[in-house]
């Protein structure tokens, strides 16, 4: 299978982790999108989706899937959505969408994370994909002093010559050169330097389960 047939079978097998009845929480990318587009064809069986990024609302809205605000949600049973890494123990780096806050706060809303990705997102050791840390702008060069002392090397997210804006108003930085071996302890480092909104660590809230693609089909860990 193509990368994007492994992208396409685990959208179409995470549809047996969605609950009838129910509003739902959707992820952003373009494994996401892949998801949303078999998710119309059971649209009826939902109430609606919590949207993960502007992009995702409106790719659920172009097929008549009702957005529902997180705010007016007190029960969000699974969240589904791709990784750029996953670990064999269900931690991830995720945010090269740059959704990675609103992605943070669906999460923490919802019972169950289902993560559906490619088999190439499958590795040992977090930190060969650039971590992607969402900063407030006025203090981007600060936050990749602080980066780099830690062993990182952050570069400005730029789209066109400038520098990427999320849907939060803030700016992305893409930390290269990390070996991330305690990724629980190391998503709290940086949570804690001032002017970071978000780490693209998800490892204090891991995957509860993955759907991987690989050439022989879609493998499941449960976490
Ligand atoms: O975190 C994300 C977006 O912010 C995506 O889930 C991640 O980038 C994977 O994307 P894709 O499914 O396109 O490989």
């Amino acid at each position: 299978m193509t990368q994007d047939e492994q992208k396409q079978a685990v959208a179409r097998a995470a549809l047996q982790y969605v609950v009838d009845d129910a509003i739902i929480g959707v992820g952003t990318g373009s494994t996401a999108n892949f998801f949303i587009d078999e998710l119309a064809g059971i649209r009826d069986r939902i109430q609606g989706a919590v949207a993960s990024s502007d992009a995702t609302a409106a790719r659920l809205r172009s097929h008549g899937i009702k957005v529902v605000d997180l705010n007016d949600v007190t029960s969000l049973p699974v969240y589904i959505d791709g990784a750029d890494e996953i670990t064999p123990q269900g931690a991830m780096i995720k945010g090269g969408g740059a959704a990675l806050t609103r992605e943070k706060i669906v999460t923490s809303a919802a019972d169950k994370f289902v993560c559906i990705a490619d088999g190439s997102k499958l590795v040992q050791t977090l930190g060969r994909f650039p971590l992607p840390v969402e900063v407030i702008p006025m203090a981007h060069a600060i936050v990749s002093r602080k980066l780099a002392a830690l062993g990182g090397e952050p570069t400005l997210r730029l789209k066109d010559g400038q520098p990427l804006v999320t849907d939060n108003g803030c700016y992305i930085l893409d930390v290269a050169g990390l070996q991330i071996g305690n990724p629980a302890q190391f998503e709290a480092t940086v949570n804690n330097i001032v002017g970071v909104v978000t780490v693209g660590l998800f490892a204090q809230r891991c995957a509860d389960v993955a759907l991987l693609g690989s050439p022989d089909g879609v493998k499941t860990l449960v976490f």
